[in-house]
């Protein structure tokens, strides 16, 4: 099936299937194939996220949130409730969308009593996945102004480069950085996109590249290590990245090697943009340093998984045997090296998200 196929479920990548479950887009087989999987269980909600069937920080959120409206249909009791938020809490550390999905989910369903929370919980997580649609809907049209601003400076394509996949693929709906992107595509502003491929798992090759390709977005595949290049030689207009979880002070916590990229568009004065919805702000944290940061099995940096020629999907080993590997799989970029977070409620400096934000929401 195609994202075309995928539109019918109003492009979104999760929904609700009526019978008590939920289907997910199975990440882990793009680009080679799409196929949907029927998640029906708490258990098999966490093996999603775990392994990664679906993965970006709104995107685990919202699942999450499923998994309780799972959970509340099978033991609607505080204890049963409360097993069911910590099994789904311990499968990925860093993106704060998951344990804001959960908060959420556990403080409605506190005031009420057994009987009615399943669906309570099935209500509050189809209003956590479409809100996140609507938020990143927002996102695109304030980040739209980014790209039209840099259009009228450049004076044709402008030359966009993004790490890892902060697209549909990892929201409900539309992405955060992307959803700038596709506005301006749908607004007949020639964009193209630089994908870092982003080892070691190439969500951007992987992901990125097939959603872009498949929205007919033009875009151009690079090594990770190729954007300080592009950069020096003015083939870049501005960055445009996800986070997972973004600090009071605008630290940002994104894949691993987005760091990277800010040094080198800051040292180019290329701007470097962060689009990121409410949900993933952590205002608890004064600063990046704060983050837990997700290490992931060593075998992701000394294997390589890709289809062969005859149409096997295939691991091979890129390091001698035995070779000891370290696989962070986040970094945090300091608020300096960040010229604006594109929220849905507009374009702010770092310096200001405390002022913006902090009345909302829980500090
Ligand atoms: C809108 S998604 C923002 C981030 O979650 C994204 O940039 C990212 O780093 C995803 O990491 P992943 O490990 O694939 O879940």
């Amino acid at each position: 099936m195609t994202l075309a196929r995928a539109a019918g479920n109003a492009r979104r990548t999760i929904w609700a299937t009526g019978d008590g479950g939920v289907e997910i887009i199975d990440q882990t087989l793009l680009p080679h194939s799409y196929a949907t999987r029927r998640l029906g269980t708490v258990a098999d909600v966490a093996e999603a996220i775990k392994v990664m069937r679906v993965r970006g920080a709104p995107l685990i959120g919202a699942t999450a949130a499923y998994g309780m409206a799972i959970a509340a249909d099978a033991d609607p009791s505080d204890a049963g409730l409360g097993t069911a938020r910590d099994t789904l809490f311990a499968t990925r550390p860093t993106a704060v969308n998951l344990g804001w999905a959960l908060t959420r989910m556990m403080a409605r369903l506190a005031g009420a009593g057994p009987a009615d929370r399943a669906a309570l919980a099935w209500a509050e997580a189809e209003a956590i996945a479409a809100e996140d649609v609507a938020l990143n809907a927002a996102i695109g049209d304030h980040g739209l102004a980014l790209v039209e601003t840099a259009y009228a400076a450049r004076g044709g394509t402008v030359n966009i480069l993004t790490h890892c996949n902060a697209g549909w693929l990892a929201t409900v709906g539309w992405g955060t950085a992307t959803a700038p992107i596709y506005k301006a595509h749908a607004a007949g502003i020639p964009v193209h996109v630089f994908v870092d491929e982003t080892r070691p798992r190439n969500q951007g090759a992987s992901l990125t590249a097939w959603e872009l390709g498949e929205a007919g977005v033009p875009h151009t595949l690079v090594a990770d290590n190729a954007g300080g290049h592009l950069m020096r030689r003015d083939m870049v207009d501005l960055c445009i990245v996800g986070t997972d979880r973004t600090a009071a002070n605008g630290d940002v916590c994104n894949k691993i090697g987005t760091y990277l990229k800010a040094l080198a568009a800051h040292d180019n004065g290329v701007p470097f943009y962060v689009a990121l919805p409410s949900p993933t702000l952590d205002l608890s944290l004064g600063s990046g340093d704060e983050v837990p940061i997700e290490e992931r099995d060593a075998a992701e940096v000394t294997e390589l998984a890709g289809r062969t020629a005859d149409g096997r999907i295939e691991t091979v080993r890129i390091a001698p045997p035995g070779t000891p590997a370290a696989n962070p799989a986040f970094d945090v970029t300091p608020a300096r090296l960040v010229t604006a977070l594109v929220t849905e409620r507009g374009v702010f400096r770092p310096g200001e998200l405390k002022a913006v934000f902090g009345g909302t929401l829980a500090a």
